[in-house]
């Protein structure tokens, strides 16, 4: 048998629903949600709230702190599940190593679904205009064996349970 994956990363550009898909797989399995939005820095919010694309240095700060949430979690023995970008690939990496036997899945879908939901979606710090940087900025992560794709046209219950079939899936093996 494999190790079981302890830690979920939901990953997409802004609009994708990570948040929407991973409060409610959580919610579902009874583990923990860590929101990555939370874990930015006034300034940084500040920033994209304007329609600066995160600085280097302030998404390196972020990921550091997303990782030492995630090490904290592992030490805990407690499973969770991460929504947060992933836009870059060393980054993915720097996760990867603080999950506990972690799987990553990817929130993809074309411009115009994710334009309209970024219109539709109230009370973000994230502005829609945002979008086409985000996507310029996303990485591929073709050879990236640990990374599920996932429809976003898809309804968010479908999405979960695909999630879930995948889980129990891995788990029996
Ligand atoms: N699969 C889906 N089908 C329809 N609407 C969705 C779906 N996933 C998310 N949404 C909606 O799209 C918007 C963006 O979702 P959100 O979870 O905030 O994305 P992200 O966290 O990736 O930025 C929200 O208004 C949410 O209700
Ligand atoms: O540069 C990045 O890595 C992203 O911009 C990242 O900061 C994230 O996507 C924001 O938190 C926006 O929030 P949503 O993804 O929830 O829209």
């Amino acid at each position: 048998m494999l190790g079981c994956i302890r830690t979920i990363v939901i990953m997409g550009v802004a609009g994708s629903g990570k948040s929407t898909v991973g409060s409610l797989l959580a919610q579902q399995l009874g583990w923990r949600f860590v929101e990555g939005d939370e874990f930015h820095s006034p300034q940084a919010k500040q920033m994209m709230a304007s329609g600066i694309p995160l600085a280097e240095q302030l998404r390196d700060s972020w990921v550091r702190a997303l990782c030492a949430e995630l090490d904290a979690c592992k030490a805990a023995r407690q499973p969770c599940v991460l929504s947060y970008s992933g836009l870059i690939a060393q980054q993915r990496q720097q996760i990867r190593s603080s999950a506990d036997n972690g799987h990553f899945f990817y929130l993809q879908g074309d411009a115009a679904v994710l334009a309209k939901r970024l219109a539709q979606r109230q009370n973000h710090f994230m502005p829609a205009a945002m979008l086409q940087s985000q996507l310029r900025t996303m990485q591929s992560c073709i050879n990236e064996s640990d990374i599920t794709l996932l429809d976003i046209r898809r309804p968010v219950s479908r999405l979960v349970q695909q999630i879930t079939r995948f889980l129990a899936a891995q788990n029996a093996k």
